[in-house]
């Protein structure tokens, strides 16, 4: 039975903040996924709202985690270790009474108990000291040091700043629509099928349980619309949660989405359930399986740092180091290679990455070009595009967080078309 992790004694509220501090303690010391690490460190919790608030006090701290340090190191002596509780628990209660509205009185009173005979009176004593000289976060929360080095290099000023901008106010929602006439809340359309709001609880907003669209980044709506309607055979690789693949089976495909992960298959399940869209679903690992026959088109979304969605999911900041990024496009090579021999001639082959990093994206094309002649790059037509959205003049499409910047910007995305020889 669930039991709730706040303690005999402990004021009241202190169970969310120990999950939070659980959250992140998953994320900055042992690298795994917010999401991943929401189950476990959450399952004591008595109920959705103490859930929520633990992983928004998480992502938060995320979001503004230099600048909560810099605050922290202003009001100590001895700089505190990256990994010390006290700093993870500080980090917890500034972020509440700096950016979450919690009243600083209650914020450093719940975390206290999470210090466990530690230095309780060290984070009283810094929490008390930068509330009493009104410290305040910057509008623009600042990046880690090493994700905009790397940025900067490859994309340039403009883009940290951006990225730093976007960061800061809650992403929009993007839907993707089902087609003909389905229920939706109103927004603003940037392209066919496509619909930004403003947010809100998804299942809660009007037409969902209609199952008329599904939430998806208008950039990673990009790949499947580069693949247009048809009626013939078309593979998903990497499919799971599906976002790509009802966008192709809404166009009229026959889809076979092919995931490695049962887990994430289910929510394939649910979605084809939910909107009343057709496709099969395999689970397998697509280095070790084929298809019985090439297709006419095959969609490679392919794993990645996920860096491009640090947006909604700011701990990819935290585990995108160079070794994870390296790792990721060895494997996105492999699985483009075998793809390349499962397109009919004259079909169509996209690859796709949620990644800022080029090693990710145009180097992984740069590399399938020189080793495959039988490819050739598709420009897209600017009426395949979402509007604001254009492709590189190479031809391929690269969306970074300094487009769409008076919409409410977009995810990083890298999408390449590819066209077959013959046929
Ligand atoms: C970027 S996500 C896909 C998102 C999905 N295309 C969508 O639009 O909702 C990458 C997916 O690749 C899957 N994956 C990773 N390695 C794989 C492999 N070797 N074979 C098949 N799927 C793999 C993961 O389970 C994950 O679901």
């Amino acid at each position: 039975m669930a039991r709730d992790m706040t303690r005999a004694g402990e004021p009241l509220g202190t169970a969310p903040r120990r999950a939070a501090l659980r959250l992140l303690d998953a994320v900055l010391r042992r690298g795994e996924a917010l999401d991943a690490a929401l189950p476990l460190a959450t399952r004591a919790l008595h109920g959705g709202p103490d859930r929520g608030l633990a992983h928004a006090i998480a992502a938060e701290t995320l979001r503004r985690l230099p600048d909560l340090d810099a605050l922290i190191d202003s009001a100590t002596r001895q700089r505190l270790p990256d990994d010390a509780k006290a700093r993870f628990v500080l980090r917890i209660a500034l972020v509440q009474a700096l950016s979450l509205g919690t009243p600083p009185h209650a914020a450093i009173a719940t975390v206290l108990p999470l210090i466990d005979g530690g230095p309780k009176r060290l984070v009283h004593g810094v929490f008390g000291t930068l509330m009493r000289q009104n410290a305040s976060l910057p509008g623009q929360p600042t990046l880690p040091a090493h994700v905009a080095e790397r940025w900067r290099a490859n994309w340039g000023e403009a883009m940290v700043a951006a990225a730093a901008r976007a960061i800061a106010a809650p992403p929009p929602l993007d839907l993707t629509l089902r087609g003909g006439n389905v229920v939706h809340p109103d927004g603003v359309s940037l392209a066919p099928g496509h619909v930004r709001v403003e947010g809100g609880d998804v299942p809660t907003l009007a037409g969902y349980a209609e199952g008329g669209w599904w939430v998806q980044d208008v950039a990673a709506s990009i790949p499947a619309r580069l693949i247009g309607r048809g009626t013939g055979h078309a593979l998903d690789l990497c499919a799971a949660p599906g976002g790509k693949t009802l966008q192709l089976a809404a166009a009229g495909w026959q889809v076979e989405a092919v995931d490695v992960s049962q887990t994430r298959a289910e929510r394939l399940a649910q979605n084809r359930a939910r909107t009343g869209l057709s496709f099969d679903t395999v689970i397998a690992d697509v280095l070790d399986w084929a298809p019985a026959t090439p297709a006419d088109a095959v969609l490679i979304d392919a794993p990645c740092s996920a860096t491009g969605i640090f947006r909604r999911h700011p701990d990819v900041l935290y585990r995108a180091h160079p070794a994870v990024i390296a790792e990721a496009a060895a494997l996105q090579a492999r699985i483009f290679d075998r793809a390349a021999d499962w397109v009919k001639p004259g079909g169509v082959l996209v690859y796709a990455t949620c990644s800022l990093e080029p090693d990710e994206g145009e180097a992984q094309l740069d590399r399938f070009l020189a080793t495959h002649d039988d490819y050739a790059i598709e420009p897209p037509r600017s009426d395949e595009l979402p509007a604001g959205i254009s492709a590189h003049a190479s031809g391929y499409v690269r969306t970074l967080p300094t487009m769409l910047s008076d919409e409410g910007n977009c995810d990083g995305f890298f999408v390449a078309r590819l066209r077959r020889a013959g046929g």
